[in-house]
This record gives structure tokens, C-alpha cells and sequence, in this order.
């Protein structure tokens, strides 16, 4: 299962935000999306969903043109998004949180998602019954990260997913990402700085004012297999 962008091209209020990107992330694939605030991270995320509107350019998805497809339908796909703000409703608990989007799509199945997600992530199963707003800011991410998981189980899109995250906790989401590979989810990683994720991507996509400056490779059996 492949992700490709080609030349996609995005302006918000005429002002044009990506400036024909392009990438690639392959199956099982960690790729990180690096770049400042405001390089256009968080855009690039919302054209994969389908949440912002392309002006030109093409997203593909195991070689379908996917560029028109609705996000309910990319959900569908087994497309997951854990944006950057954590969106957790403070009122519900952590369960429930996770279960929104099997509430707002009915092709997601949420008890089977809750099941992957708790083998997964057995201290999400314990926190199950708190209230969200209980939680701290690194449990919240957890808990947006298994959000995303009950829906993403091809293609996963986290949005600084260690961000004002304590060290351990920051640990502990690295390793579940680094899990996911057996189950050959791709994900898609944006960050603004690299601190917590250097050995769990396998490539970077640099973005700068809606560029894609360069791709690096970190993983070195991928370059030996080039
Ligand atoms: N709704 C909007 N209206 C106006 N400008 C926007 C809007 N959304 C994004 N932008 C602008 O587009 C550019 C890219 O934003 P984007 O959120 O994609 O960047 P980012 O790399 O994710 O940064 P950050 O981590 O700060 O969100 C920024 O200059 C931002 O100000």
C-alpha cells in the first residue's frame, strides 16, 4: 500500500501554501515530514485526508487516483489522522474519545479497532473509563494516537506526536509506532524538530515554505537494497 503525492499544489486565500510537493511513503514505512512552523507540515497532512483542497496535483493511493475522493471515504481506505492539537472532547472518557470516529462513520468498526488498540496499548485499556480532561498532555496524545489507530490501519498521519511530551511517555509512543511495522502501516510523521525520532524513521521529507527541499535516508539496509 503506497502513498504518493505528485506536484500538490494548495493555497489558502490565494496565498499559495504548498508549492508542488511531491513524496512517496511506502509500505510499512516510517517517513517523516520535517520542517519549521508553518512550512506547510500540517497542510500536507490535511491534502492526504482530504480536508484541503488541492489546487492542482494528484494524491494516489496504491496507484488509484484518489485526488476527489471525500475524507469519510479515505477513512474507509484505512486512512488515520492524529492532528496536532489532540481534539479530545474533555467531557467523554478516554474510550470514548477513541470510539468518535466509528460514531461519525459507520464503515469503521469500533469494537474491532478497540481491540487492536488495547493489545497494542494494554495502559489505554486501564485508563479506559477516566474522564479525558483528567489526563495529562502526553496521555492525551496517547490516547489521540489510539484514536487514529481505530481508523488508520493502512496509512497512519501523526502531527507532532511528541510535542510537549514527557521523556518517557515520548519513549513509549516511539515504540508503539515502531510496532506498527509488522502490521504494515505505513505512517507519516511531521515534526519540527527531530529529537525524539531519529532512529524510528526510516527516511525524512524536508519541507520548506511549501517545498520538499530534500529526502533523506536514515535507514541504512534501505540504501544498501538502492
Ligand atoms: N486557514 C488558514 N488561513 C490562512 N493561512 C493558513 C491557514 N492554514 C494554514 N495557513 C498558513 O499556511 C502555512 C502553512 O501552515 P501549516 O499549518 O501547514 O504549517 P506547519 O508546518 O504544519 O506548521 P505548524 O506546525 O505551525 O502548524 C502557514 O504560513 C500558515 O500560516
Amino acid at each position: 500500500m503506497t502513498l504518493k503525492l505528485e506536484n500538490v499544489q494548495v493555497s489558502i486565500q490565494a496565498a499559495p501554501i504548498l508549492r508542488g510537493v511531491s513524496l512517496e511513503v511506502g509500505t510499512g514505512e516510517r517517513m517523516g515530514l520535517i520542517g519549521r512552523n508553518g512550512a506547510g507540515k500540517t497542510t500536507v497532512m490535511r491534502t492526504i485526508t482530504g480536508l484541503a483542497n488541492m489546487a492542482s496535483g494528484k494524491v494516489f493511493w496504491n496507484g488509484e487516483d484518489i485526488s476527489a475522493m471525500p475524507p469519510r471515504e479515505r477513512a474507509r481506505l484505512g486512512f488515520g489522522y492524529m492532528p496536532e492539537d489532540r481534539r479530545l472532547v474533555p467531557d467523554l472518557t478516554v474510550e470514548e474519545n477513541m470510539l468518535l470516529p466509528a460514531w461519525v462513520n459507520d464503515a469503521i468498526d469500533g469494537q474491532k479497532g478497540l481491540e487492536f488498540v488495547y493489545d497494542l496499548m494494554p495502559e489505554l485499556s486501564k485508563m479506559a473509563p477516566r474522564k479525558s480532561l483528567l489526563l495529562s498532555g502526553g496521555q492525551q496524545k496517547m490516547v489521540a494516537l489510539g484514536r487514529a489507530l481505530i481508523a488508520g490501519r493502512r496509512l497512519l498521519l501523526l502531527d507532532e506526536p511528541f510535542e510537549g511530551v514527557a521523556p518517557a511517555l515520548a519513549m513509549r509512543i516511539s515504540e508503539v509506532i515502531t510496532s506498527l511495522k509488522s502490521e504494515g502501516l505505513s505512517v507519516l510523521i511531521a515534526q519540527s524538530e527531530l529529537s525524539h525520532s531519529r532512529e524510528l524513521l526510516q527516511r525524512e521529507s524536508v519541507i520548506e515554505r511549501g517545498e520538499i527541499v530534500a529526502v533523506n535516508v536514515m535507514d541504512r539496509s534501505l540504501l544498501e537494497k538502492t
